[in-house]
């Protein structure tokens, strides 16, 4: 148990088609304030749809999901959300575009728009603020979705396979930028992904997931001293510790041809 989590879930079911099928069955974990945590599991345990209960985005059947003690209801500025598909909106520029995402909060319209210069900063866009999405390369875009979701200061940022569309060398560079920006701004990350690797590389905890129904059906901790530097990949223990996780993934769809 933690003591003050900052994300808590207790006793959480999921059904669609009228309860027909049950996708995500007594899910409990906490998260702890400033923790990074994956959610890793074969394709259809729930990952997705966990992560948008935790956004507000869908309603759970039964079960509390408390932030900071306090239970959810719909979607919140104290949850920010980053998809894989990036969600911009085409006809805005990179900086008008972070701006959308605050203009129903009390700021002022100048004040808007330096708290979307700082966060395109803050994501290293700062010259292409003036770019429409069209203009931008995968890995640009979804900065500008970071730094949307970062922009409202968000006390736990929901991250749903964020760089799954993007090539190996985006990839790793995206991941440093999430690092370098959790360690500075102290953020409680969230983070759907099908690569164990990057699961390890970024978590203090692995949470694996279990397929039909979904649940949590392993929490694996990572110990490994931060700040990472990405070269760990050699280490045995950090290879193991990949088998482990993957291990765990696998003996799930024993049989089954989903991961
Ligand atoms: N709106 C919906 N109506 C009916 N079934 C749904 C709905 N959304 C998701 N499901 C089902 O719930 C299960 C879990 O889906 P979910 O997308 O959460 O899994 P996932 O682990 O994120 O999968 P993937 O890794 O492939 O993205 C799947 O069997 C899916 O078909």
């Amino acid at each position: 148990m933690t003591p003050h989590p900052k994300l808590s879930i207790s006793g959480l079911n999921k059904s669609f088609r009228n309860r027909a099928v049950k996708v995500l069955s007594d899910i409990n974990l906490e998260v702890a304030d400033n923790e990074f945590v994956s959610l890793v599991g074969a394709s259809g345990c729930g990952k997705s749809t966990l992560l948008a209960i935790i956004a507000g985005l869908q309603e759970s059947d039964n079960g509390d999901v408390l932030v900071d003690g306090a239970p959810i209801s719909g979607p919140g500025i104290d949850r920010g959300v980053v998809f894989q598909s990036y969600t911009l909106l085409p006809w805005l520029t990179a900086q008008q575009n972070v701006e959308f995402a605050l203009r129903e909060t009390r700021y002022d319209p100048k004040e808007i728009a330096d708290i979307a210069r700082h966060h395109l900063d803050l994501v290293k866009l700062s010259r292409f603020a003036d770019s429409f999405p069209s203009q931008l390369s995968g890995g640009m875009k979804q900065r500008v979705a970071i730094a949307r979701a970062l922009s409202y200061r968000p006390k736990i940022l929901l991250m749903d396979e964020p760089f799954g569309a993007l090539d190996a060398l985006t990839r790793g560079q995206m991941q440093e930028l999430l690092m370098q920006i959790w360690q500075e701004h102290k953020l409680t990350v969230i983070f759907v992904t099908h690569d164990v690797s990057e699961a390890v590389y970024l978590s203090d905890r692995i949470f694996v997931m279990g397929l039909n129904p979904g649940r949590v059906k392993e929490t694996i901790p990572v110990s490994f001293a931060r700040p990472r530097t990405g070269d760990e990949g050699h280490d045995p223990e950090l290879r193991e510790l990949q088998a482990r996780v993957l291990r765990s993934i696998r003996q799930e769809t024993s049989g089954q041809d989903v991961y």
